[in-house]
């Protein structure tokens, strides 16, 4: 990986598995846009790397996953951060847009993204960690959104999917109260897959990832459209879409039109349909 150079995160890649570990420890890993910018660029390595089967997303440290946006960064026109070098990436963009388009790569890499919950799991963190495909917490961990307490709120991807989770009421309960929630009510809740002492959740996150990976990537690949077909309206339905499309264009009926064209003749698909000819 000697491109790719972050100053924010640290990513990581053994055998299929991909670790994206947002390193502020000291900020509870709060993100800047150049936090965002740079997990935007993992997870679209992670999502480009044939190899790769599984994404784990975490925070450093043993505090926290990820606490939000940085709210020491934050003034009138919303979080300010400027630099020449990131001029005309997402680094430049506002930070509640780059947060979307981070979201938006958890939804829809093709590949099963785990959060490792290591700690308090509060506002935009949250938002990412009830988008992942999988969460595993430690009993550590602390969840709930923060916004209305602090002059934010995170629409769509940060309400939609919470609501799936855990029902409406209590979906309202977490936005508008802002109260914090154990890794215990978390799991009572539905908002993870499973909670294990602080020790042991490497263990645990490793046992998921390894199970994961005995399974057919293509087939989760699809089930995970699936899902997001019948959440995410048109753009799952792409997305369903278009894992069919790559599977078609690995077939001989698809590149008989290909050829076709080259070779400036009419196409033959039917020679190609089992029992068509
Ligand atoms: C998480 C807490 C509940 C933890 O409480 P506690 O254990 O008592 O620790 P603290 O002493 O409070 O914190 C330790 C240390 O970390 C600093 N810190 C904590 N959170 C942040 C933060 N978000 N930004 C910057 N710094 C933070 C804290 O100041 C301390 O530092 P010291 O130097 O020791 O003082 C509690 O900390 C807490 O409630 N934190 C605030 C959480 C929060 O408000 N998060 C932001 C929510 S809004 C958000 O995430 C939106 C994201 C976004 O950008 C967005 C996305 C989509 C649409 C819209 C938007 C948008 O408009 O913003």
């Amino acid at each position: 990986m000697g491109f790719l150079k972050f100053q924010d995160i640290i990513y990581e890649k053994e055998g299929r598995v991909a670790k994206i570990t947002i390193n502020r420890p000291e900020k509870l890993n709060a993100c800047t846009p150049v936090t965002v910018y740079e997990i935007s660029k993992a997870f679209i390595d992670a999502w480009t790397d044939r190899k790769i089967g599984v994404v784990v997303f975490t925070g450093a440290g043993d505090k926290a996953f990820c606490v939000g946006g940085d709210q020491s960064i934050r003034d009138l026109g919303g979080y300010s951060y400027s630099s020449e070098e990131l001029e005309g990436t997402i680094a430049a963009l506002p930070l509640e847009v780059g947060w979307q388009i981070v979201t938006f790569l958890i939804r829809h890499i093709p590949k099963p993204v785990i959060a490792r919950v290591n700690g308090y799991a509060v506002g935009g963190g949250h938002v990412w960690q009830v988008n992942c495909d999988l969460s595993i917490a430690s009993e550590k961990a602390k969840f709930g959104q923060a916004g209305p307490r602090v002059g934010s709120f995170d629409p769509g991807f940060g309400t939609g999917e919470l609501w799936r989770n855990v029902g409406m009421k209590r979906a309202k309960e977490i936005w508008f109260l802002c109260r914090l929630y154990t890794a215990e009510e978390a799991l009572k809740m539905g908002l993870v897959n499973a909670v294990v002492p602080h020790e042991k959740l490497d263990e645990e996150v490793e046992k998921w990832c390894s199970e994961l990976l005995e399974k057919s990537p293509t087939a989760l690949k699809m089930l995970k459209y699936a899902f997001l077909a019948d959440t995410e309206g048109l753009a799952g339905i792409t997305e369903l879409g278009v894992g069919g499309l790559s599977l078609y264009y690995g077939t001989e009926e698809s590149l008989e039109g290909r050829n076709a064209f080259m070779e400036k003749r009419k196409p033959d698909f039917w020679k190609f349909v089992e029992g068509g000819d």
